[in-house]
């Protein structure tokens, strides 16, 4: 099965229950996780756990895509492979071939996170992080789809005041494989005074830019029809042609309003007036920036999925933090941005709507019963490590069957 973009850029809303929890009777049920429906779809899904918190998190999402496709007529092969930390150890490489064929041979890709202090000194090519860079490269995903939404549950996480966190959904569209991360030339030099020094280069092509503005018209199209593009045009001459590329495709997209705005000002206008913003386009680095400054509106990093699309081939799902190596091992990680990163795996990648809306509904179940990692909780809730979060998660997915004693 091929994540085609035409196809599954839908809007990514949250269905919002309000706050009153929906079964506090769970405890008095034995929960019994059984299989309602015969397998009537295969799906192959690779994972790649990889370091820090990451086969923590992906840990839970594998059991509750186990646990949905159970109950929804899915059946999953999952195969396990390295990338990133993992992987160097493992093989020497931060991308060993067989991962990527694997992830090309695949209907889709979950990806935990890669990363940590142990590889923070290596040369360049032996960085976990270009394990990513490679794997992004090599699946062609160059559209990266980053909801954040404020659950009316979670009001009170945001760091930002209630009155300015509450109802914000936004969708940051963010070019995932060209831009700085990626243009040529790179590396490290002398210049003329004998003075070490390290470049990149901000490159776009026409081509890159149209392909990722019609994926962003086209998802703000399904949901509040406002494109807002992020660019740094007074300065970058990148910039300059993609506003350029970015207006041309929006003749196309009529009923789209769109606008455009400096980055240093949206990088503050995030956290002065976040409602304003429907959906967002940007280049690579400031959309990585820009989505995680937009995960504390919504109380935590640990909450945002993202969805990394291609033309063709299987999408890469994965939450957008790191490998969080400061709380890696100790069960502090919250879990729901990689569970979430598997309901848009079904969703996007797999054309599995109701899969992905029952995942949904049980995320928004377990934070209406009251449970909260460390990193979102408040006073009143249940406290929980990264692995009873995922508890609670497949109780809210399964069917609860009396006990018969
Ligand atoms: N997609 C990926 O795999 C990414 C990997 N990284 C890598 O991760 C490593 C650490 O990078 P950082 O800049 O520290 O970013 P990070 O996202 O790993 O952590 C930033 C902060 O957020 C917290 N955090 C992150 N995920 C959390 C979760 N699920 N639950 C609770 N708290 C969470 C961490 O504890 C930390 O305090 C680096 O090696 C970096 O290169 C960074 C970003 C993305
Ligand atoms: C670790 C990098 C390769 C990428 C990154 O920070 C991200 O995409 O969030």
């Amino acid at each position: 099965m091929e994540a085609s973009l035409q196809l599954n850029v839908r809007t990514f809303r949250f269905q919002k229950f309000n706050s009153k929890p929906l079964s506090k009777h769970a405890t008095k049920f034995a929960t019994i996780r059984c299989s309602v429906a015969t397998p009537t779809r295969h799906y192959i899904i690779t994972l790649l756990p990889d370091d820090g918190i990451g086969p923590e998190v992906i840990s839970v999402a594998k059991n509750v895509l186990q646990l949905t496709g159970s109950l929804e007529g899915i059946e999953f092969g999952f195969k396990e492979m390295p990338v990133g930390g993992a992987a160097l150890d493992l093989t020497g490489v931060p991308l060993p071939e067989e991962t990527l064929l694997a992830a090309k041979q695949s209907d889709a890709v979950l990806l935990g996170a890669i990363g940590g202090y142990k590889w923070d000194k290596n040369q360049k090519h032996f960085k976990p992080e270009i394990g990513l860079l490679q794997l992004r490269e090599g699946l062609k995903v160059f559209a990266n789809l980053r909801p954040a939404c404020v659950l009316p549950q979670l009001v009170d996480a945001s760091t930002l005041k209630k009155e300015v966190a509450e109802g914000v959904d936004l969708m940051v569209v963010r070019e995932l494989t060209g831009g700085i991360y990626f243009g040529k030339p790179r590396g490290f030099g002398t210049n003329e005074n004998g003075d070490e020094i390290g470049f990149n280069t901000e490159v776009y092509a026409t081509y890159e830019i149209d392909r990722i503005a019609r994926v962003a018209f086209e998802t703000a199209r399904k949901r509040g029809r406002k494109l807002c593009s992020v660019d740094k045009a007074n300065v970058l001459e990148a910039s300059m042609l993609w506003r350029q590329r970015v207006m041309a495709i929006s003749s196309e997209y009529p009923d789209v309003e769109l606008s455009h705005m400096y980055v240093d000002n949206a990088a503050m206008q995030l956290v002065c007036n976040p409602k304003q913003f429907d959906t967002i386009i940007t280049n690579n680095i400031f959309g990585d920036i820009l989505s995680d400054e937009a995960s504390m509106i919504t109380g935590s990093i640990g909450l945002l999925p993202s969805a990394s699309l291609g033309e063709a081939g299987p999408g890469l799902f994965e939450p957008i933090h790191g490998s969080a190596p400061d709380i890696a091992g100790q069960d502090k990680a919250n879990p729901l941005a990689t569970v979430l990163s598997a309901a848009m795996l079904l969703k996007y990648g797999l054309g599995e709507e109701k899969a992905s809306q029952r995942i949904e509904t049980a995320v928004l179940d377990t934070l209406n019963r009251g449970f909260r990692t460390g990193d979102i909780y408040s006073e009143g809730n249940k406290l929980v490590g990264c692995k009873d979060m995922g508890e609670e998660v497949l109780n809210s997915i399964s069917p609860k069957i009396p006990a018969a004693v």
